[in-house]
């Protein structure tokens, strides 16, 4: 049977809804690949598809339309050719990029959507998309798993919870001193290697911006004067590293010495920290100083060893740490930005050997190049069938956005659904919750504003928002990322042209000073062709008090008022509108994609 009858049969006469939809699927990963075939066996009218990554060797486990033969080739592109030959309608349109990619992705590219599913696997990415969902008003799917675990929330602009409402769990922390000195367990060792020495000797910055952590962070004062000694040394050993020559190994020798003797010897000298602890010991390197020696001519050739890579074996990481370390130097010296990637081999390998011989230092247990990889890339290891479920639910679950005519019924009727720890049940659902009235990304008055930024300044600007929102005196005028341009008291940049600060897609957030009439957002989108400033008809709210650890409850408005006053619907159609809506430092052991995007904390003045 047909797609189409089949659906039909199902649904009945809405159904044709889903066949006049044209949606965007951000991700082809592991529950990219099952949403996109499942929103093919809905008869969806259109599906873009996008990605920023080729396919991995370690993809092909669980995302079903990848082959050994597709490692390489950009997700997107594969996965639409390999659903091609299934029996669908669908038009299906590919794009390698990143979703961020505000000059490929500008927000126009976005408005073309009736739904967005996410099937990301980043809290930067999913940040914002939704956001930009608040913009322009789209029901957006939010999907994800990991392991056993899973969840799809779908997201209707100003009517339910955004992804931004609901805090999302911290990077796990281990103390400083914990890293630096006194370690007792693998993931100790592998994330001082992966996030002190590894970002210190090659990755990026210069050597004299290595932080040095608060005297607090340490049990003791000698304890943190010996850390900052190592910090100094790290610094000049990189600028080492920086200045060595392609035939030089000289400099991994050194680096050697400074990090498994020189500082551990410094460390032991501290007694206190010694009292209730195994000392670290160099003698569990055995000879290393004779190995190192003899390693020079034979590590010029830069191979690694064959085979499975001996953990526990002094003399097989000590190899692997030399290799690593040149041709990581090389990649340096060819103008190379590295960062740690669990799948780059020499960065992978380079935290593998020097983790483990932390470990033998510290009478730690050494871990396998793979149980490296795993800790280091703070890896879960995905599960397929989790991924087809959580896809399956998502497609599922916007059913009601087809059948339905409006976000207010199709929100009423959505579900957000997640795993179930209980034995009788394998998923759970829960009613959307209502937004969070002070949520930073959805509770805030938005509009989208189109200026000619060669043209105008930053004068213009402010006049304009004085006039247009009726403001008593003056406003504040402050980019997303928390850069001041305009206040009372920074009038230098008035005269300046937009361009000096301000970019397609760039979000400013502009407060009053009278603090009458609560802040707002704007979207700035670059327009050569005008010459005026329209700004959005925008309802701003009176002040709100924030219901924050800062500021005291009083006056703050309940969720109804906040949803009453800030919604401005411009022009709008099918339930979407057009433009204007609603509404002590530790180490982290995570990815960086983990770390969320951080709504504006502190402001700090342009220069
Ligand atoms: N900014 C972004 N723009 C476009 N696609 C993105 C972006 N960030 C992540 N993705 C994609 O989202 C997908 C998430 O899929 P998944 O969670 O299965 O991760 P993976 O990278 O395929 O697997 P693994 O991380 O286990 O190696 C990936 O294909 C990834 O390339
Ligand atoms: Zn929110």
């Amino acid at each position: 049977m047909a797609v189409d009858s089949y659906i039909k049969r199902m649904f009945g006469p809405e159904a044709d809804s889903f066949a006049q939809s044209k949606v965007l699927l951000v991700g082809a990963g592991g529950i990219g690949c099952e949403l996109l075939k499942d929103l093919i066996m809905m008869n969806i009218g259109e599906i873009h598809v996008l990605d920023l990554d080729t396919i991995d060797l370690s993809n092909l486990n669980r995302q079903f339309l990848f082959r050994h033969k597709d490692i390489k080739e950009s997700k997107s592109k594969t996965a639409i050719k390999a659903v091609e030959f299934f029996n669908h309608t669908s038009k299906l349109v590919s794009y390698h990029g990143s979703v961020l990619d505000k000059n490929m992705f500008p927000l126009s590219f976005f408005q073309q959507f009736n739904v967005i599913y996410n099937a990301l696997d980043n809290l930067e990415a999913r940040f914002y998309v939704n956001r930009i969902c608040l913009y322009l008003n789209i029901p957006l799917y939010e999907s994800g798993t990991t392991g056993l675990k899973g969840q799809v929330q779908p997201i209707y602009p100003s009517l339910s919870e955004c992804f931004h409402c609901v805090p999302k769990e911290t990077p796990k922390t281990f103390p400083v001193c914990t890293i630096r000195s006194t370690p007792s367990k693998p993931v100790h060792c592998i994330t001082w290697a992966k996030d002190f020495l590894f970002s210190q000797l090659f990755g990026e910055g210069s050597p004299d911006d290595i932080p040095t952590p608060d005297d607090s962070e340490f049990t003791s004062k000698r304890e943190a004067e010996a850390s900052a000694t190592e910090i100094n040394e790290l610094s000049d050993l990189r600028k080492l590293v920086d200045s060595s020559k392609a035939e030089d190994h000289d400099f991994t020798v050194k680096v050697f010495d400074k990090i498994f003797v020189t500082d551990i010897e410094r460390l032991l000298k501290i007694e206190d920290l010694w009292k209730s602890r195994e000392k670290p010991s160099i003698a569990e390197l055995g000879d290393y100083k004779q190995y190192l020696a003899t390693l020079g001519d034979a590590a010029k050739d830069r191979t690694y060893e064959s085979g499975t890579l001996e953990q526990s074996n002094v003399k097989s990481v000590i190899k692997t740490y030399v290799a690593s370390c040149l041709r990581l130097a090389d990649r340096l010296r060819s103008g190379e930005k590295l960062e740690f990637d669990k799948d780059d081999i020499d960065t992978l390998r380079f935290v593998m050997a020097t983790s483990n011989i932390r470990s033998l230092i510290f009478h730690i247990p050494t871990k396998s190049e793979f149980d490296v990889k795993q800790i280091a890339g703070n890896i879960i290891p995905a599960v397929a069938t989790m991924n087809a479920i959580m896809a399956g639910f998502s497609a599922l679950s916007s059913v009601n956005y087809y059948l339905e005519k409006t976000n207010k019924e199709r929100a009423a009727k959505s579900k957000m659904l997640f795993d179930s720890s209980a034995t009788d049940k394998v998923v759970n659902s829960s009613k959307l919750a209502k937004p969070n009235p002070s949520c930073s990304a959805c509770s805030i008055v938005k509009g989208i504003v189109k200026l000619n930024l060669k043209q105008l300044k930053l004068s213009d600007l402010r006049d304009s928002l004085i006039e247009k929102y009726n403001y008593d005196d003056d406003v504040e005028i402050m980019t997303l990322d928390a850069r001041l341009l305009y206040d009372f008291d920074l009038e230098e940049n008035l005269e300046k042209t937009l361009s000096d600060f301000l970019e397609d897609g760039t979000i400013l957030l502009i407060s009053d000073s009278d603090e009458r009439l609560d802040m707002i957002e704007l979207y700035i989108i670059d327009s050569p062709s005008t010459s005026t400033i329209e700004l959005p008809n925008l309802r701003i709210p009176p002040k709100r008090i924030k219901k924050s650890e800062d500021d005291n409850e009083e006056g703050a408005l309940n969720e109804d008022e906040l949803i009453e006053n800030g919604v401005v619907v411009e022009d709008e159609k099918d339930g979407r509108s057009n433009g204007s809506t609603h509404n002590g430092s530790s180490v982290i052991v995570l990815e960086e994609d983990d770390i969320g995007e951080a709504p504006a904390a502190k402001r700090q003045k342009l220069k």
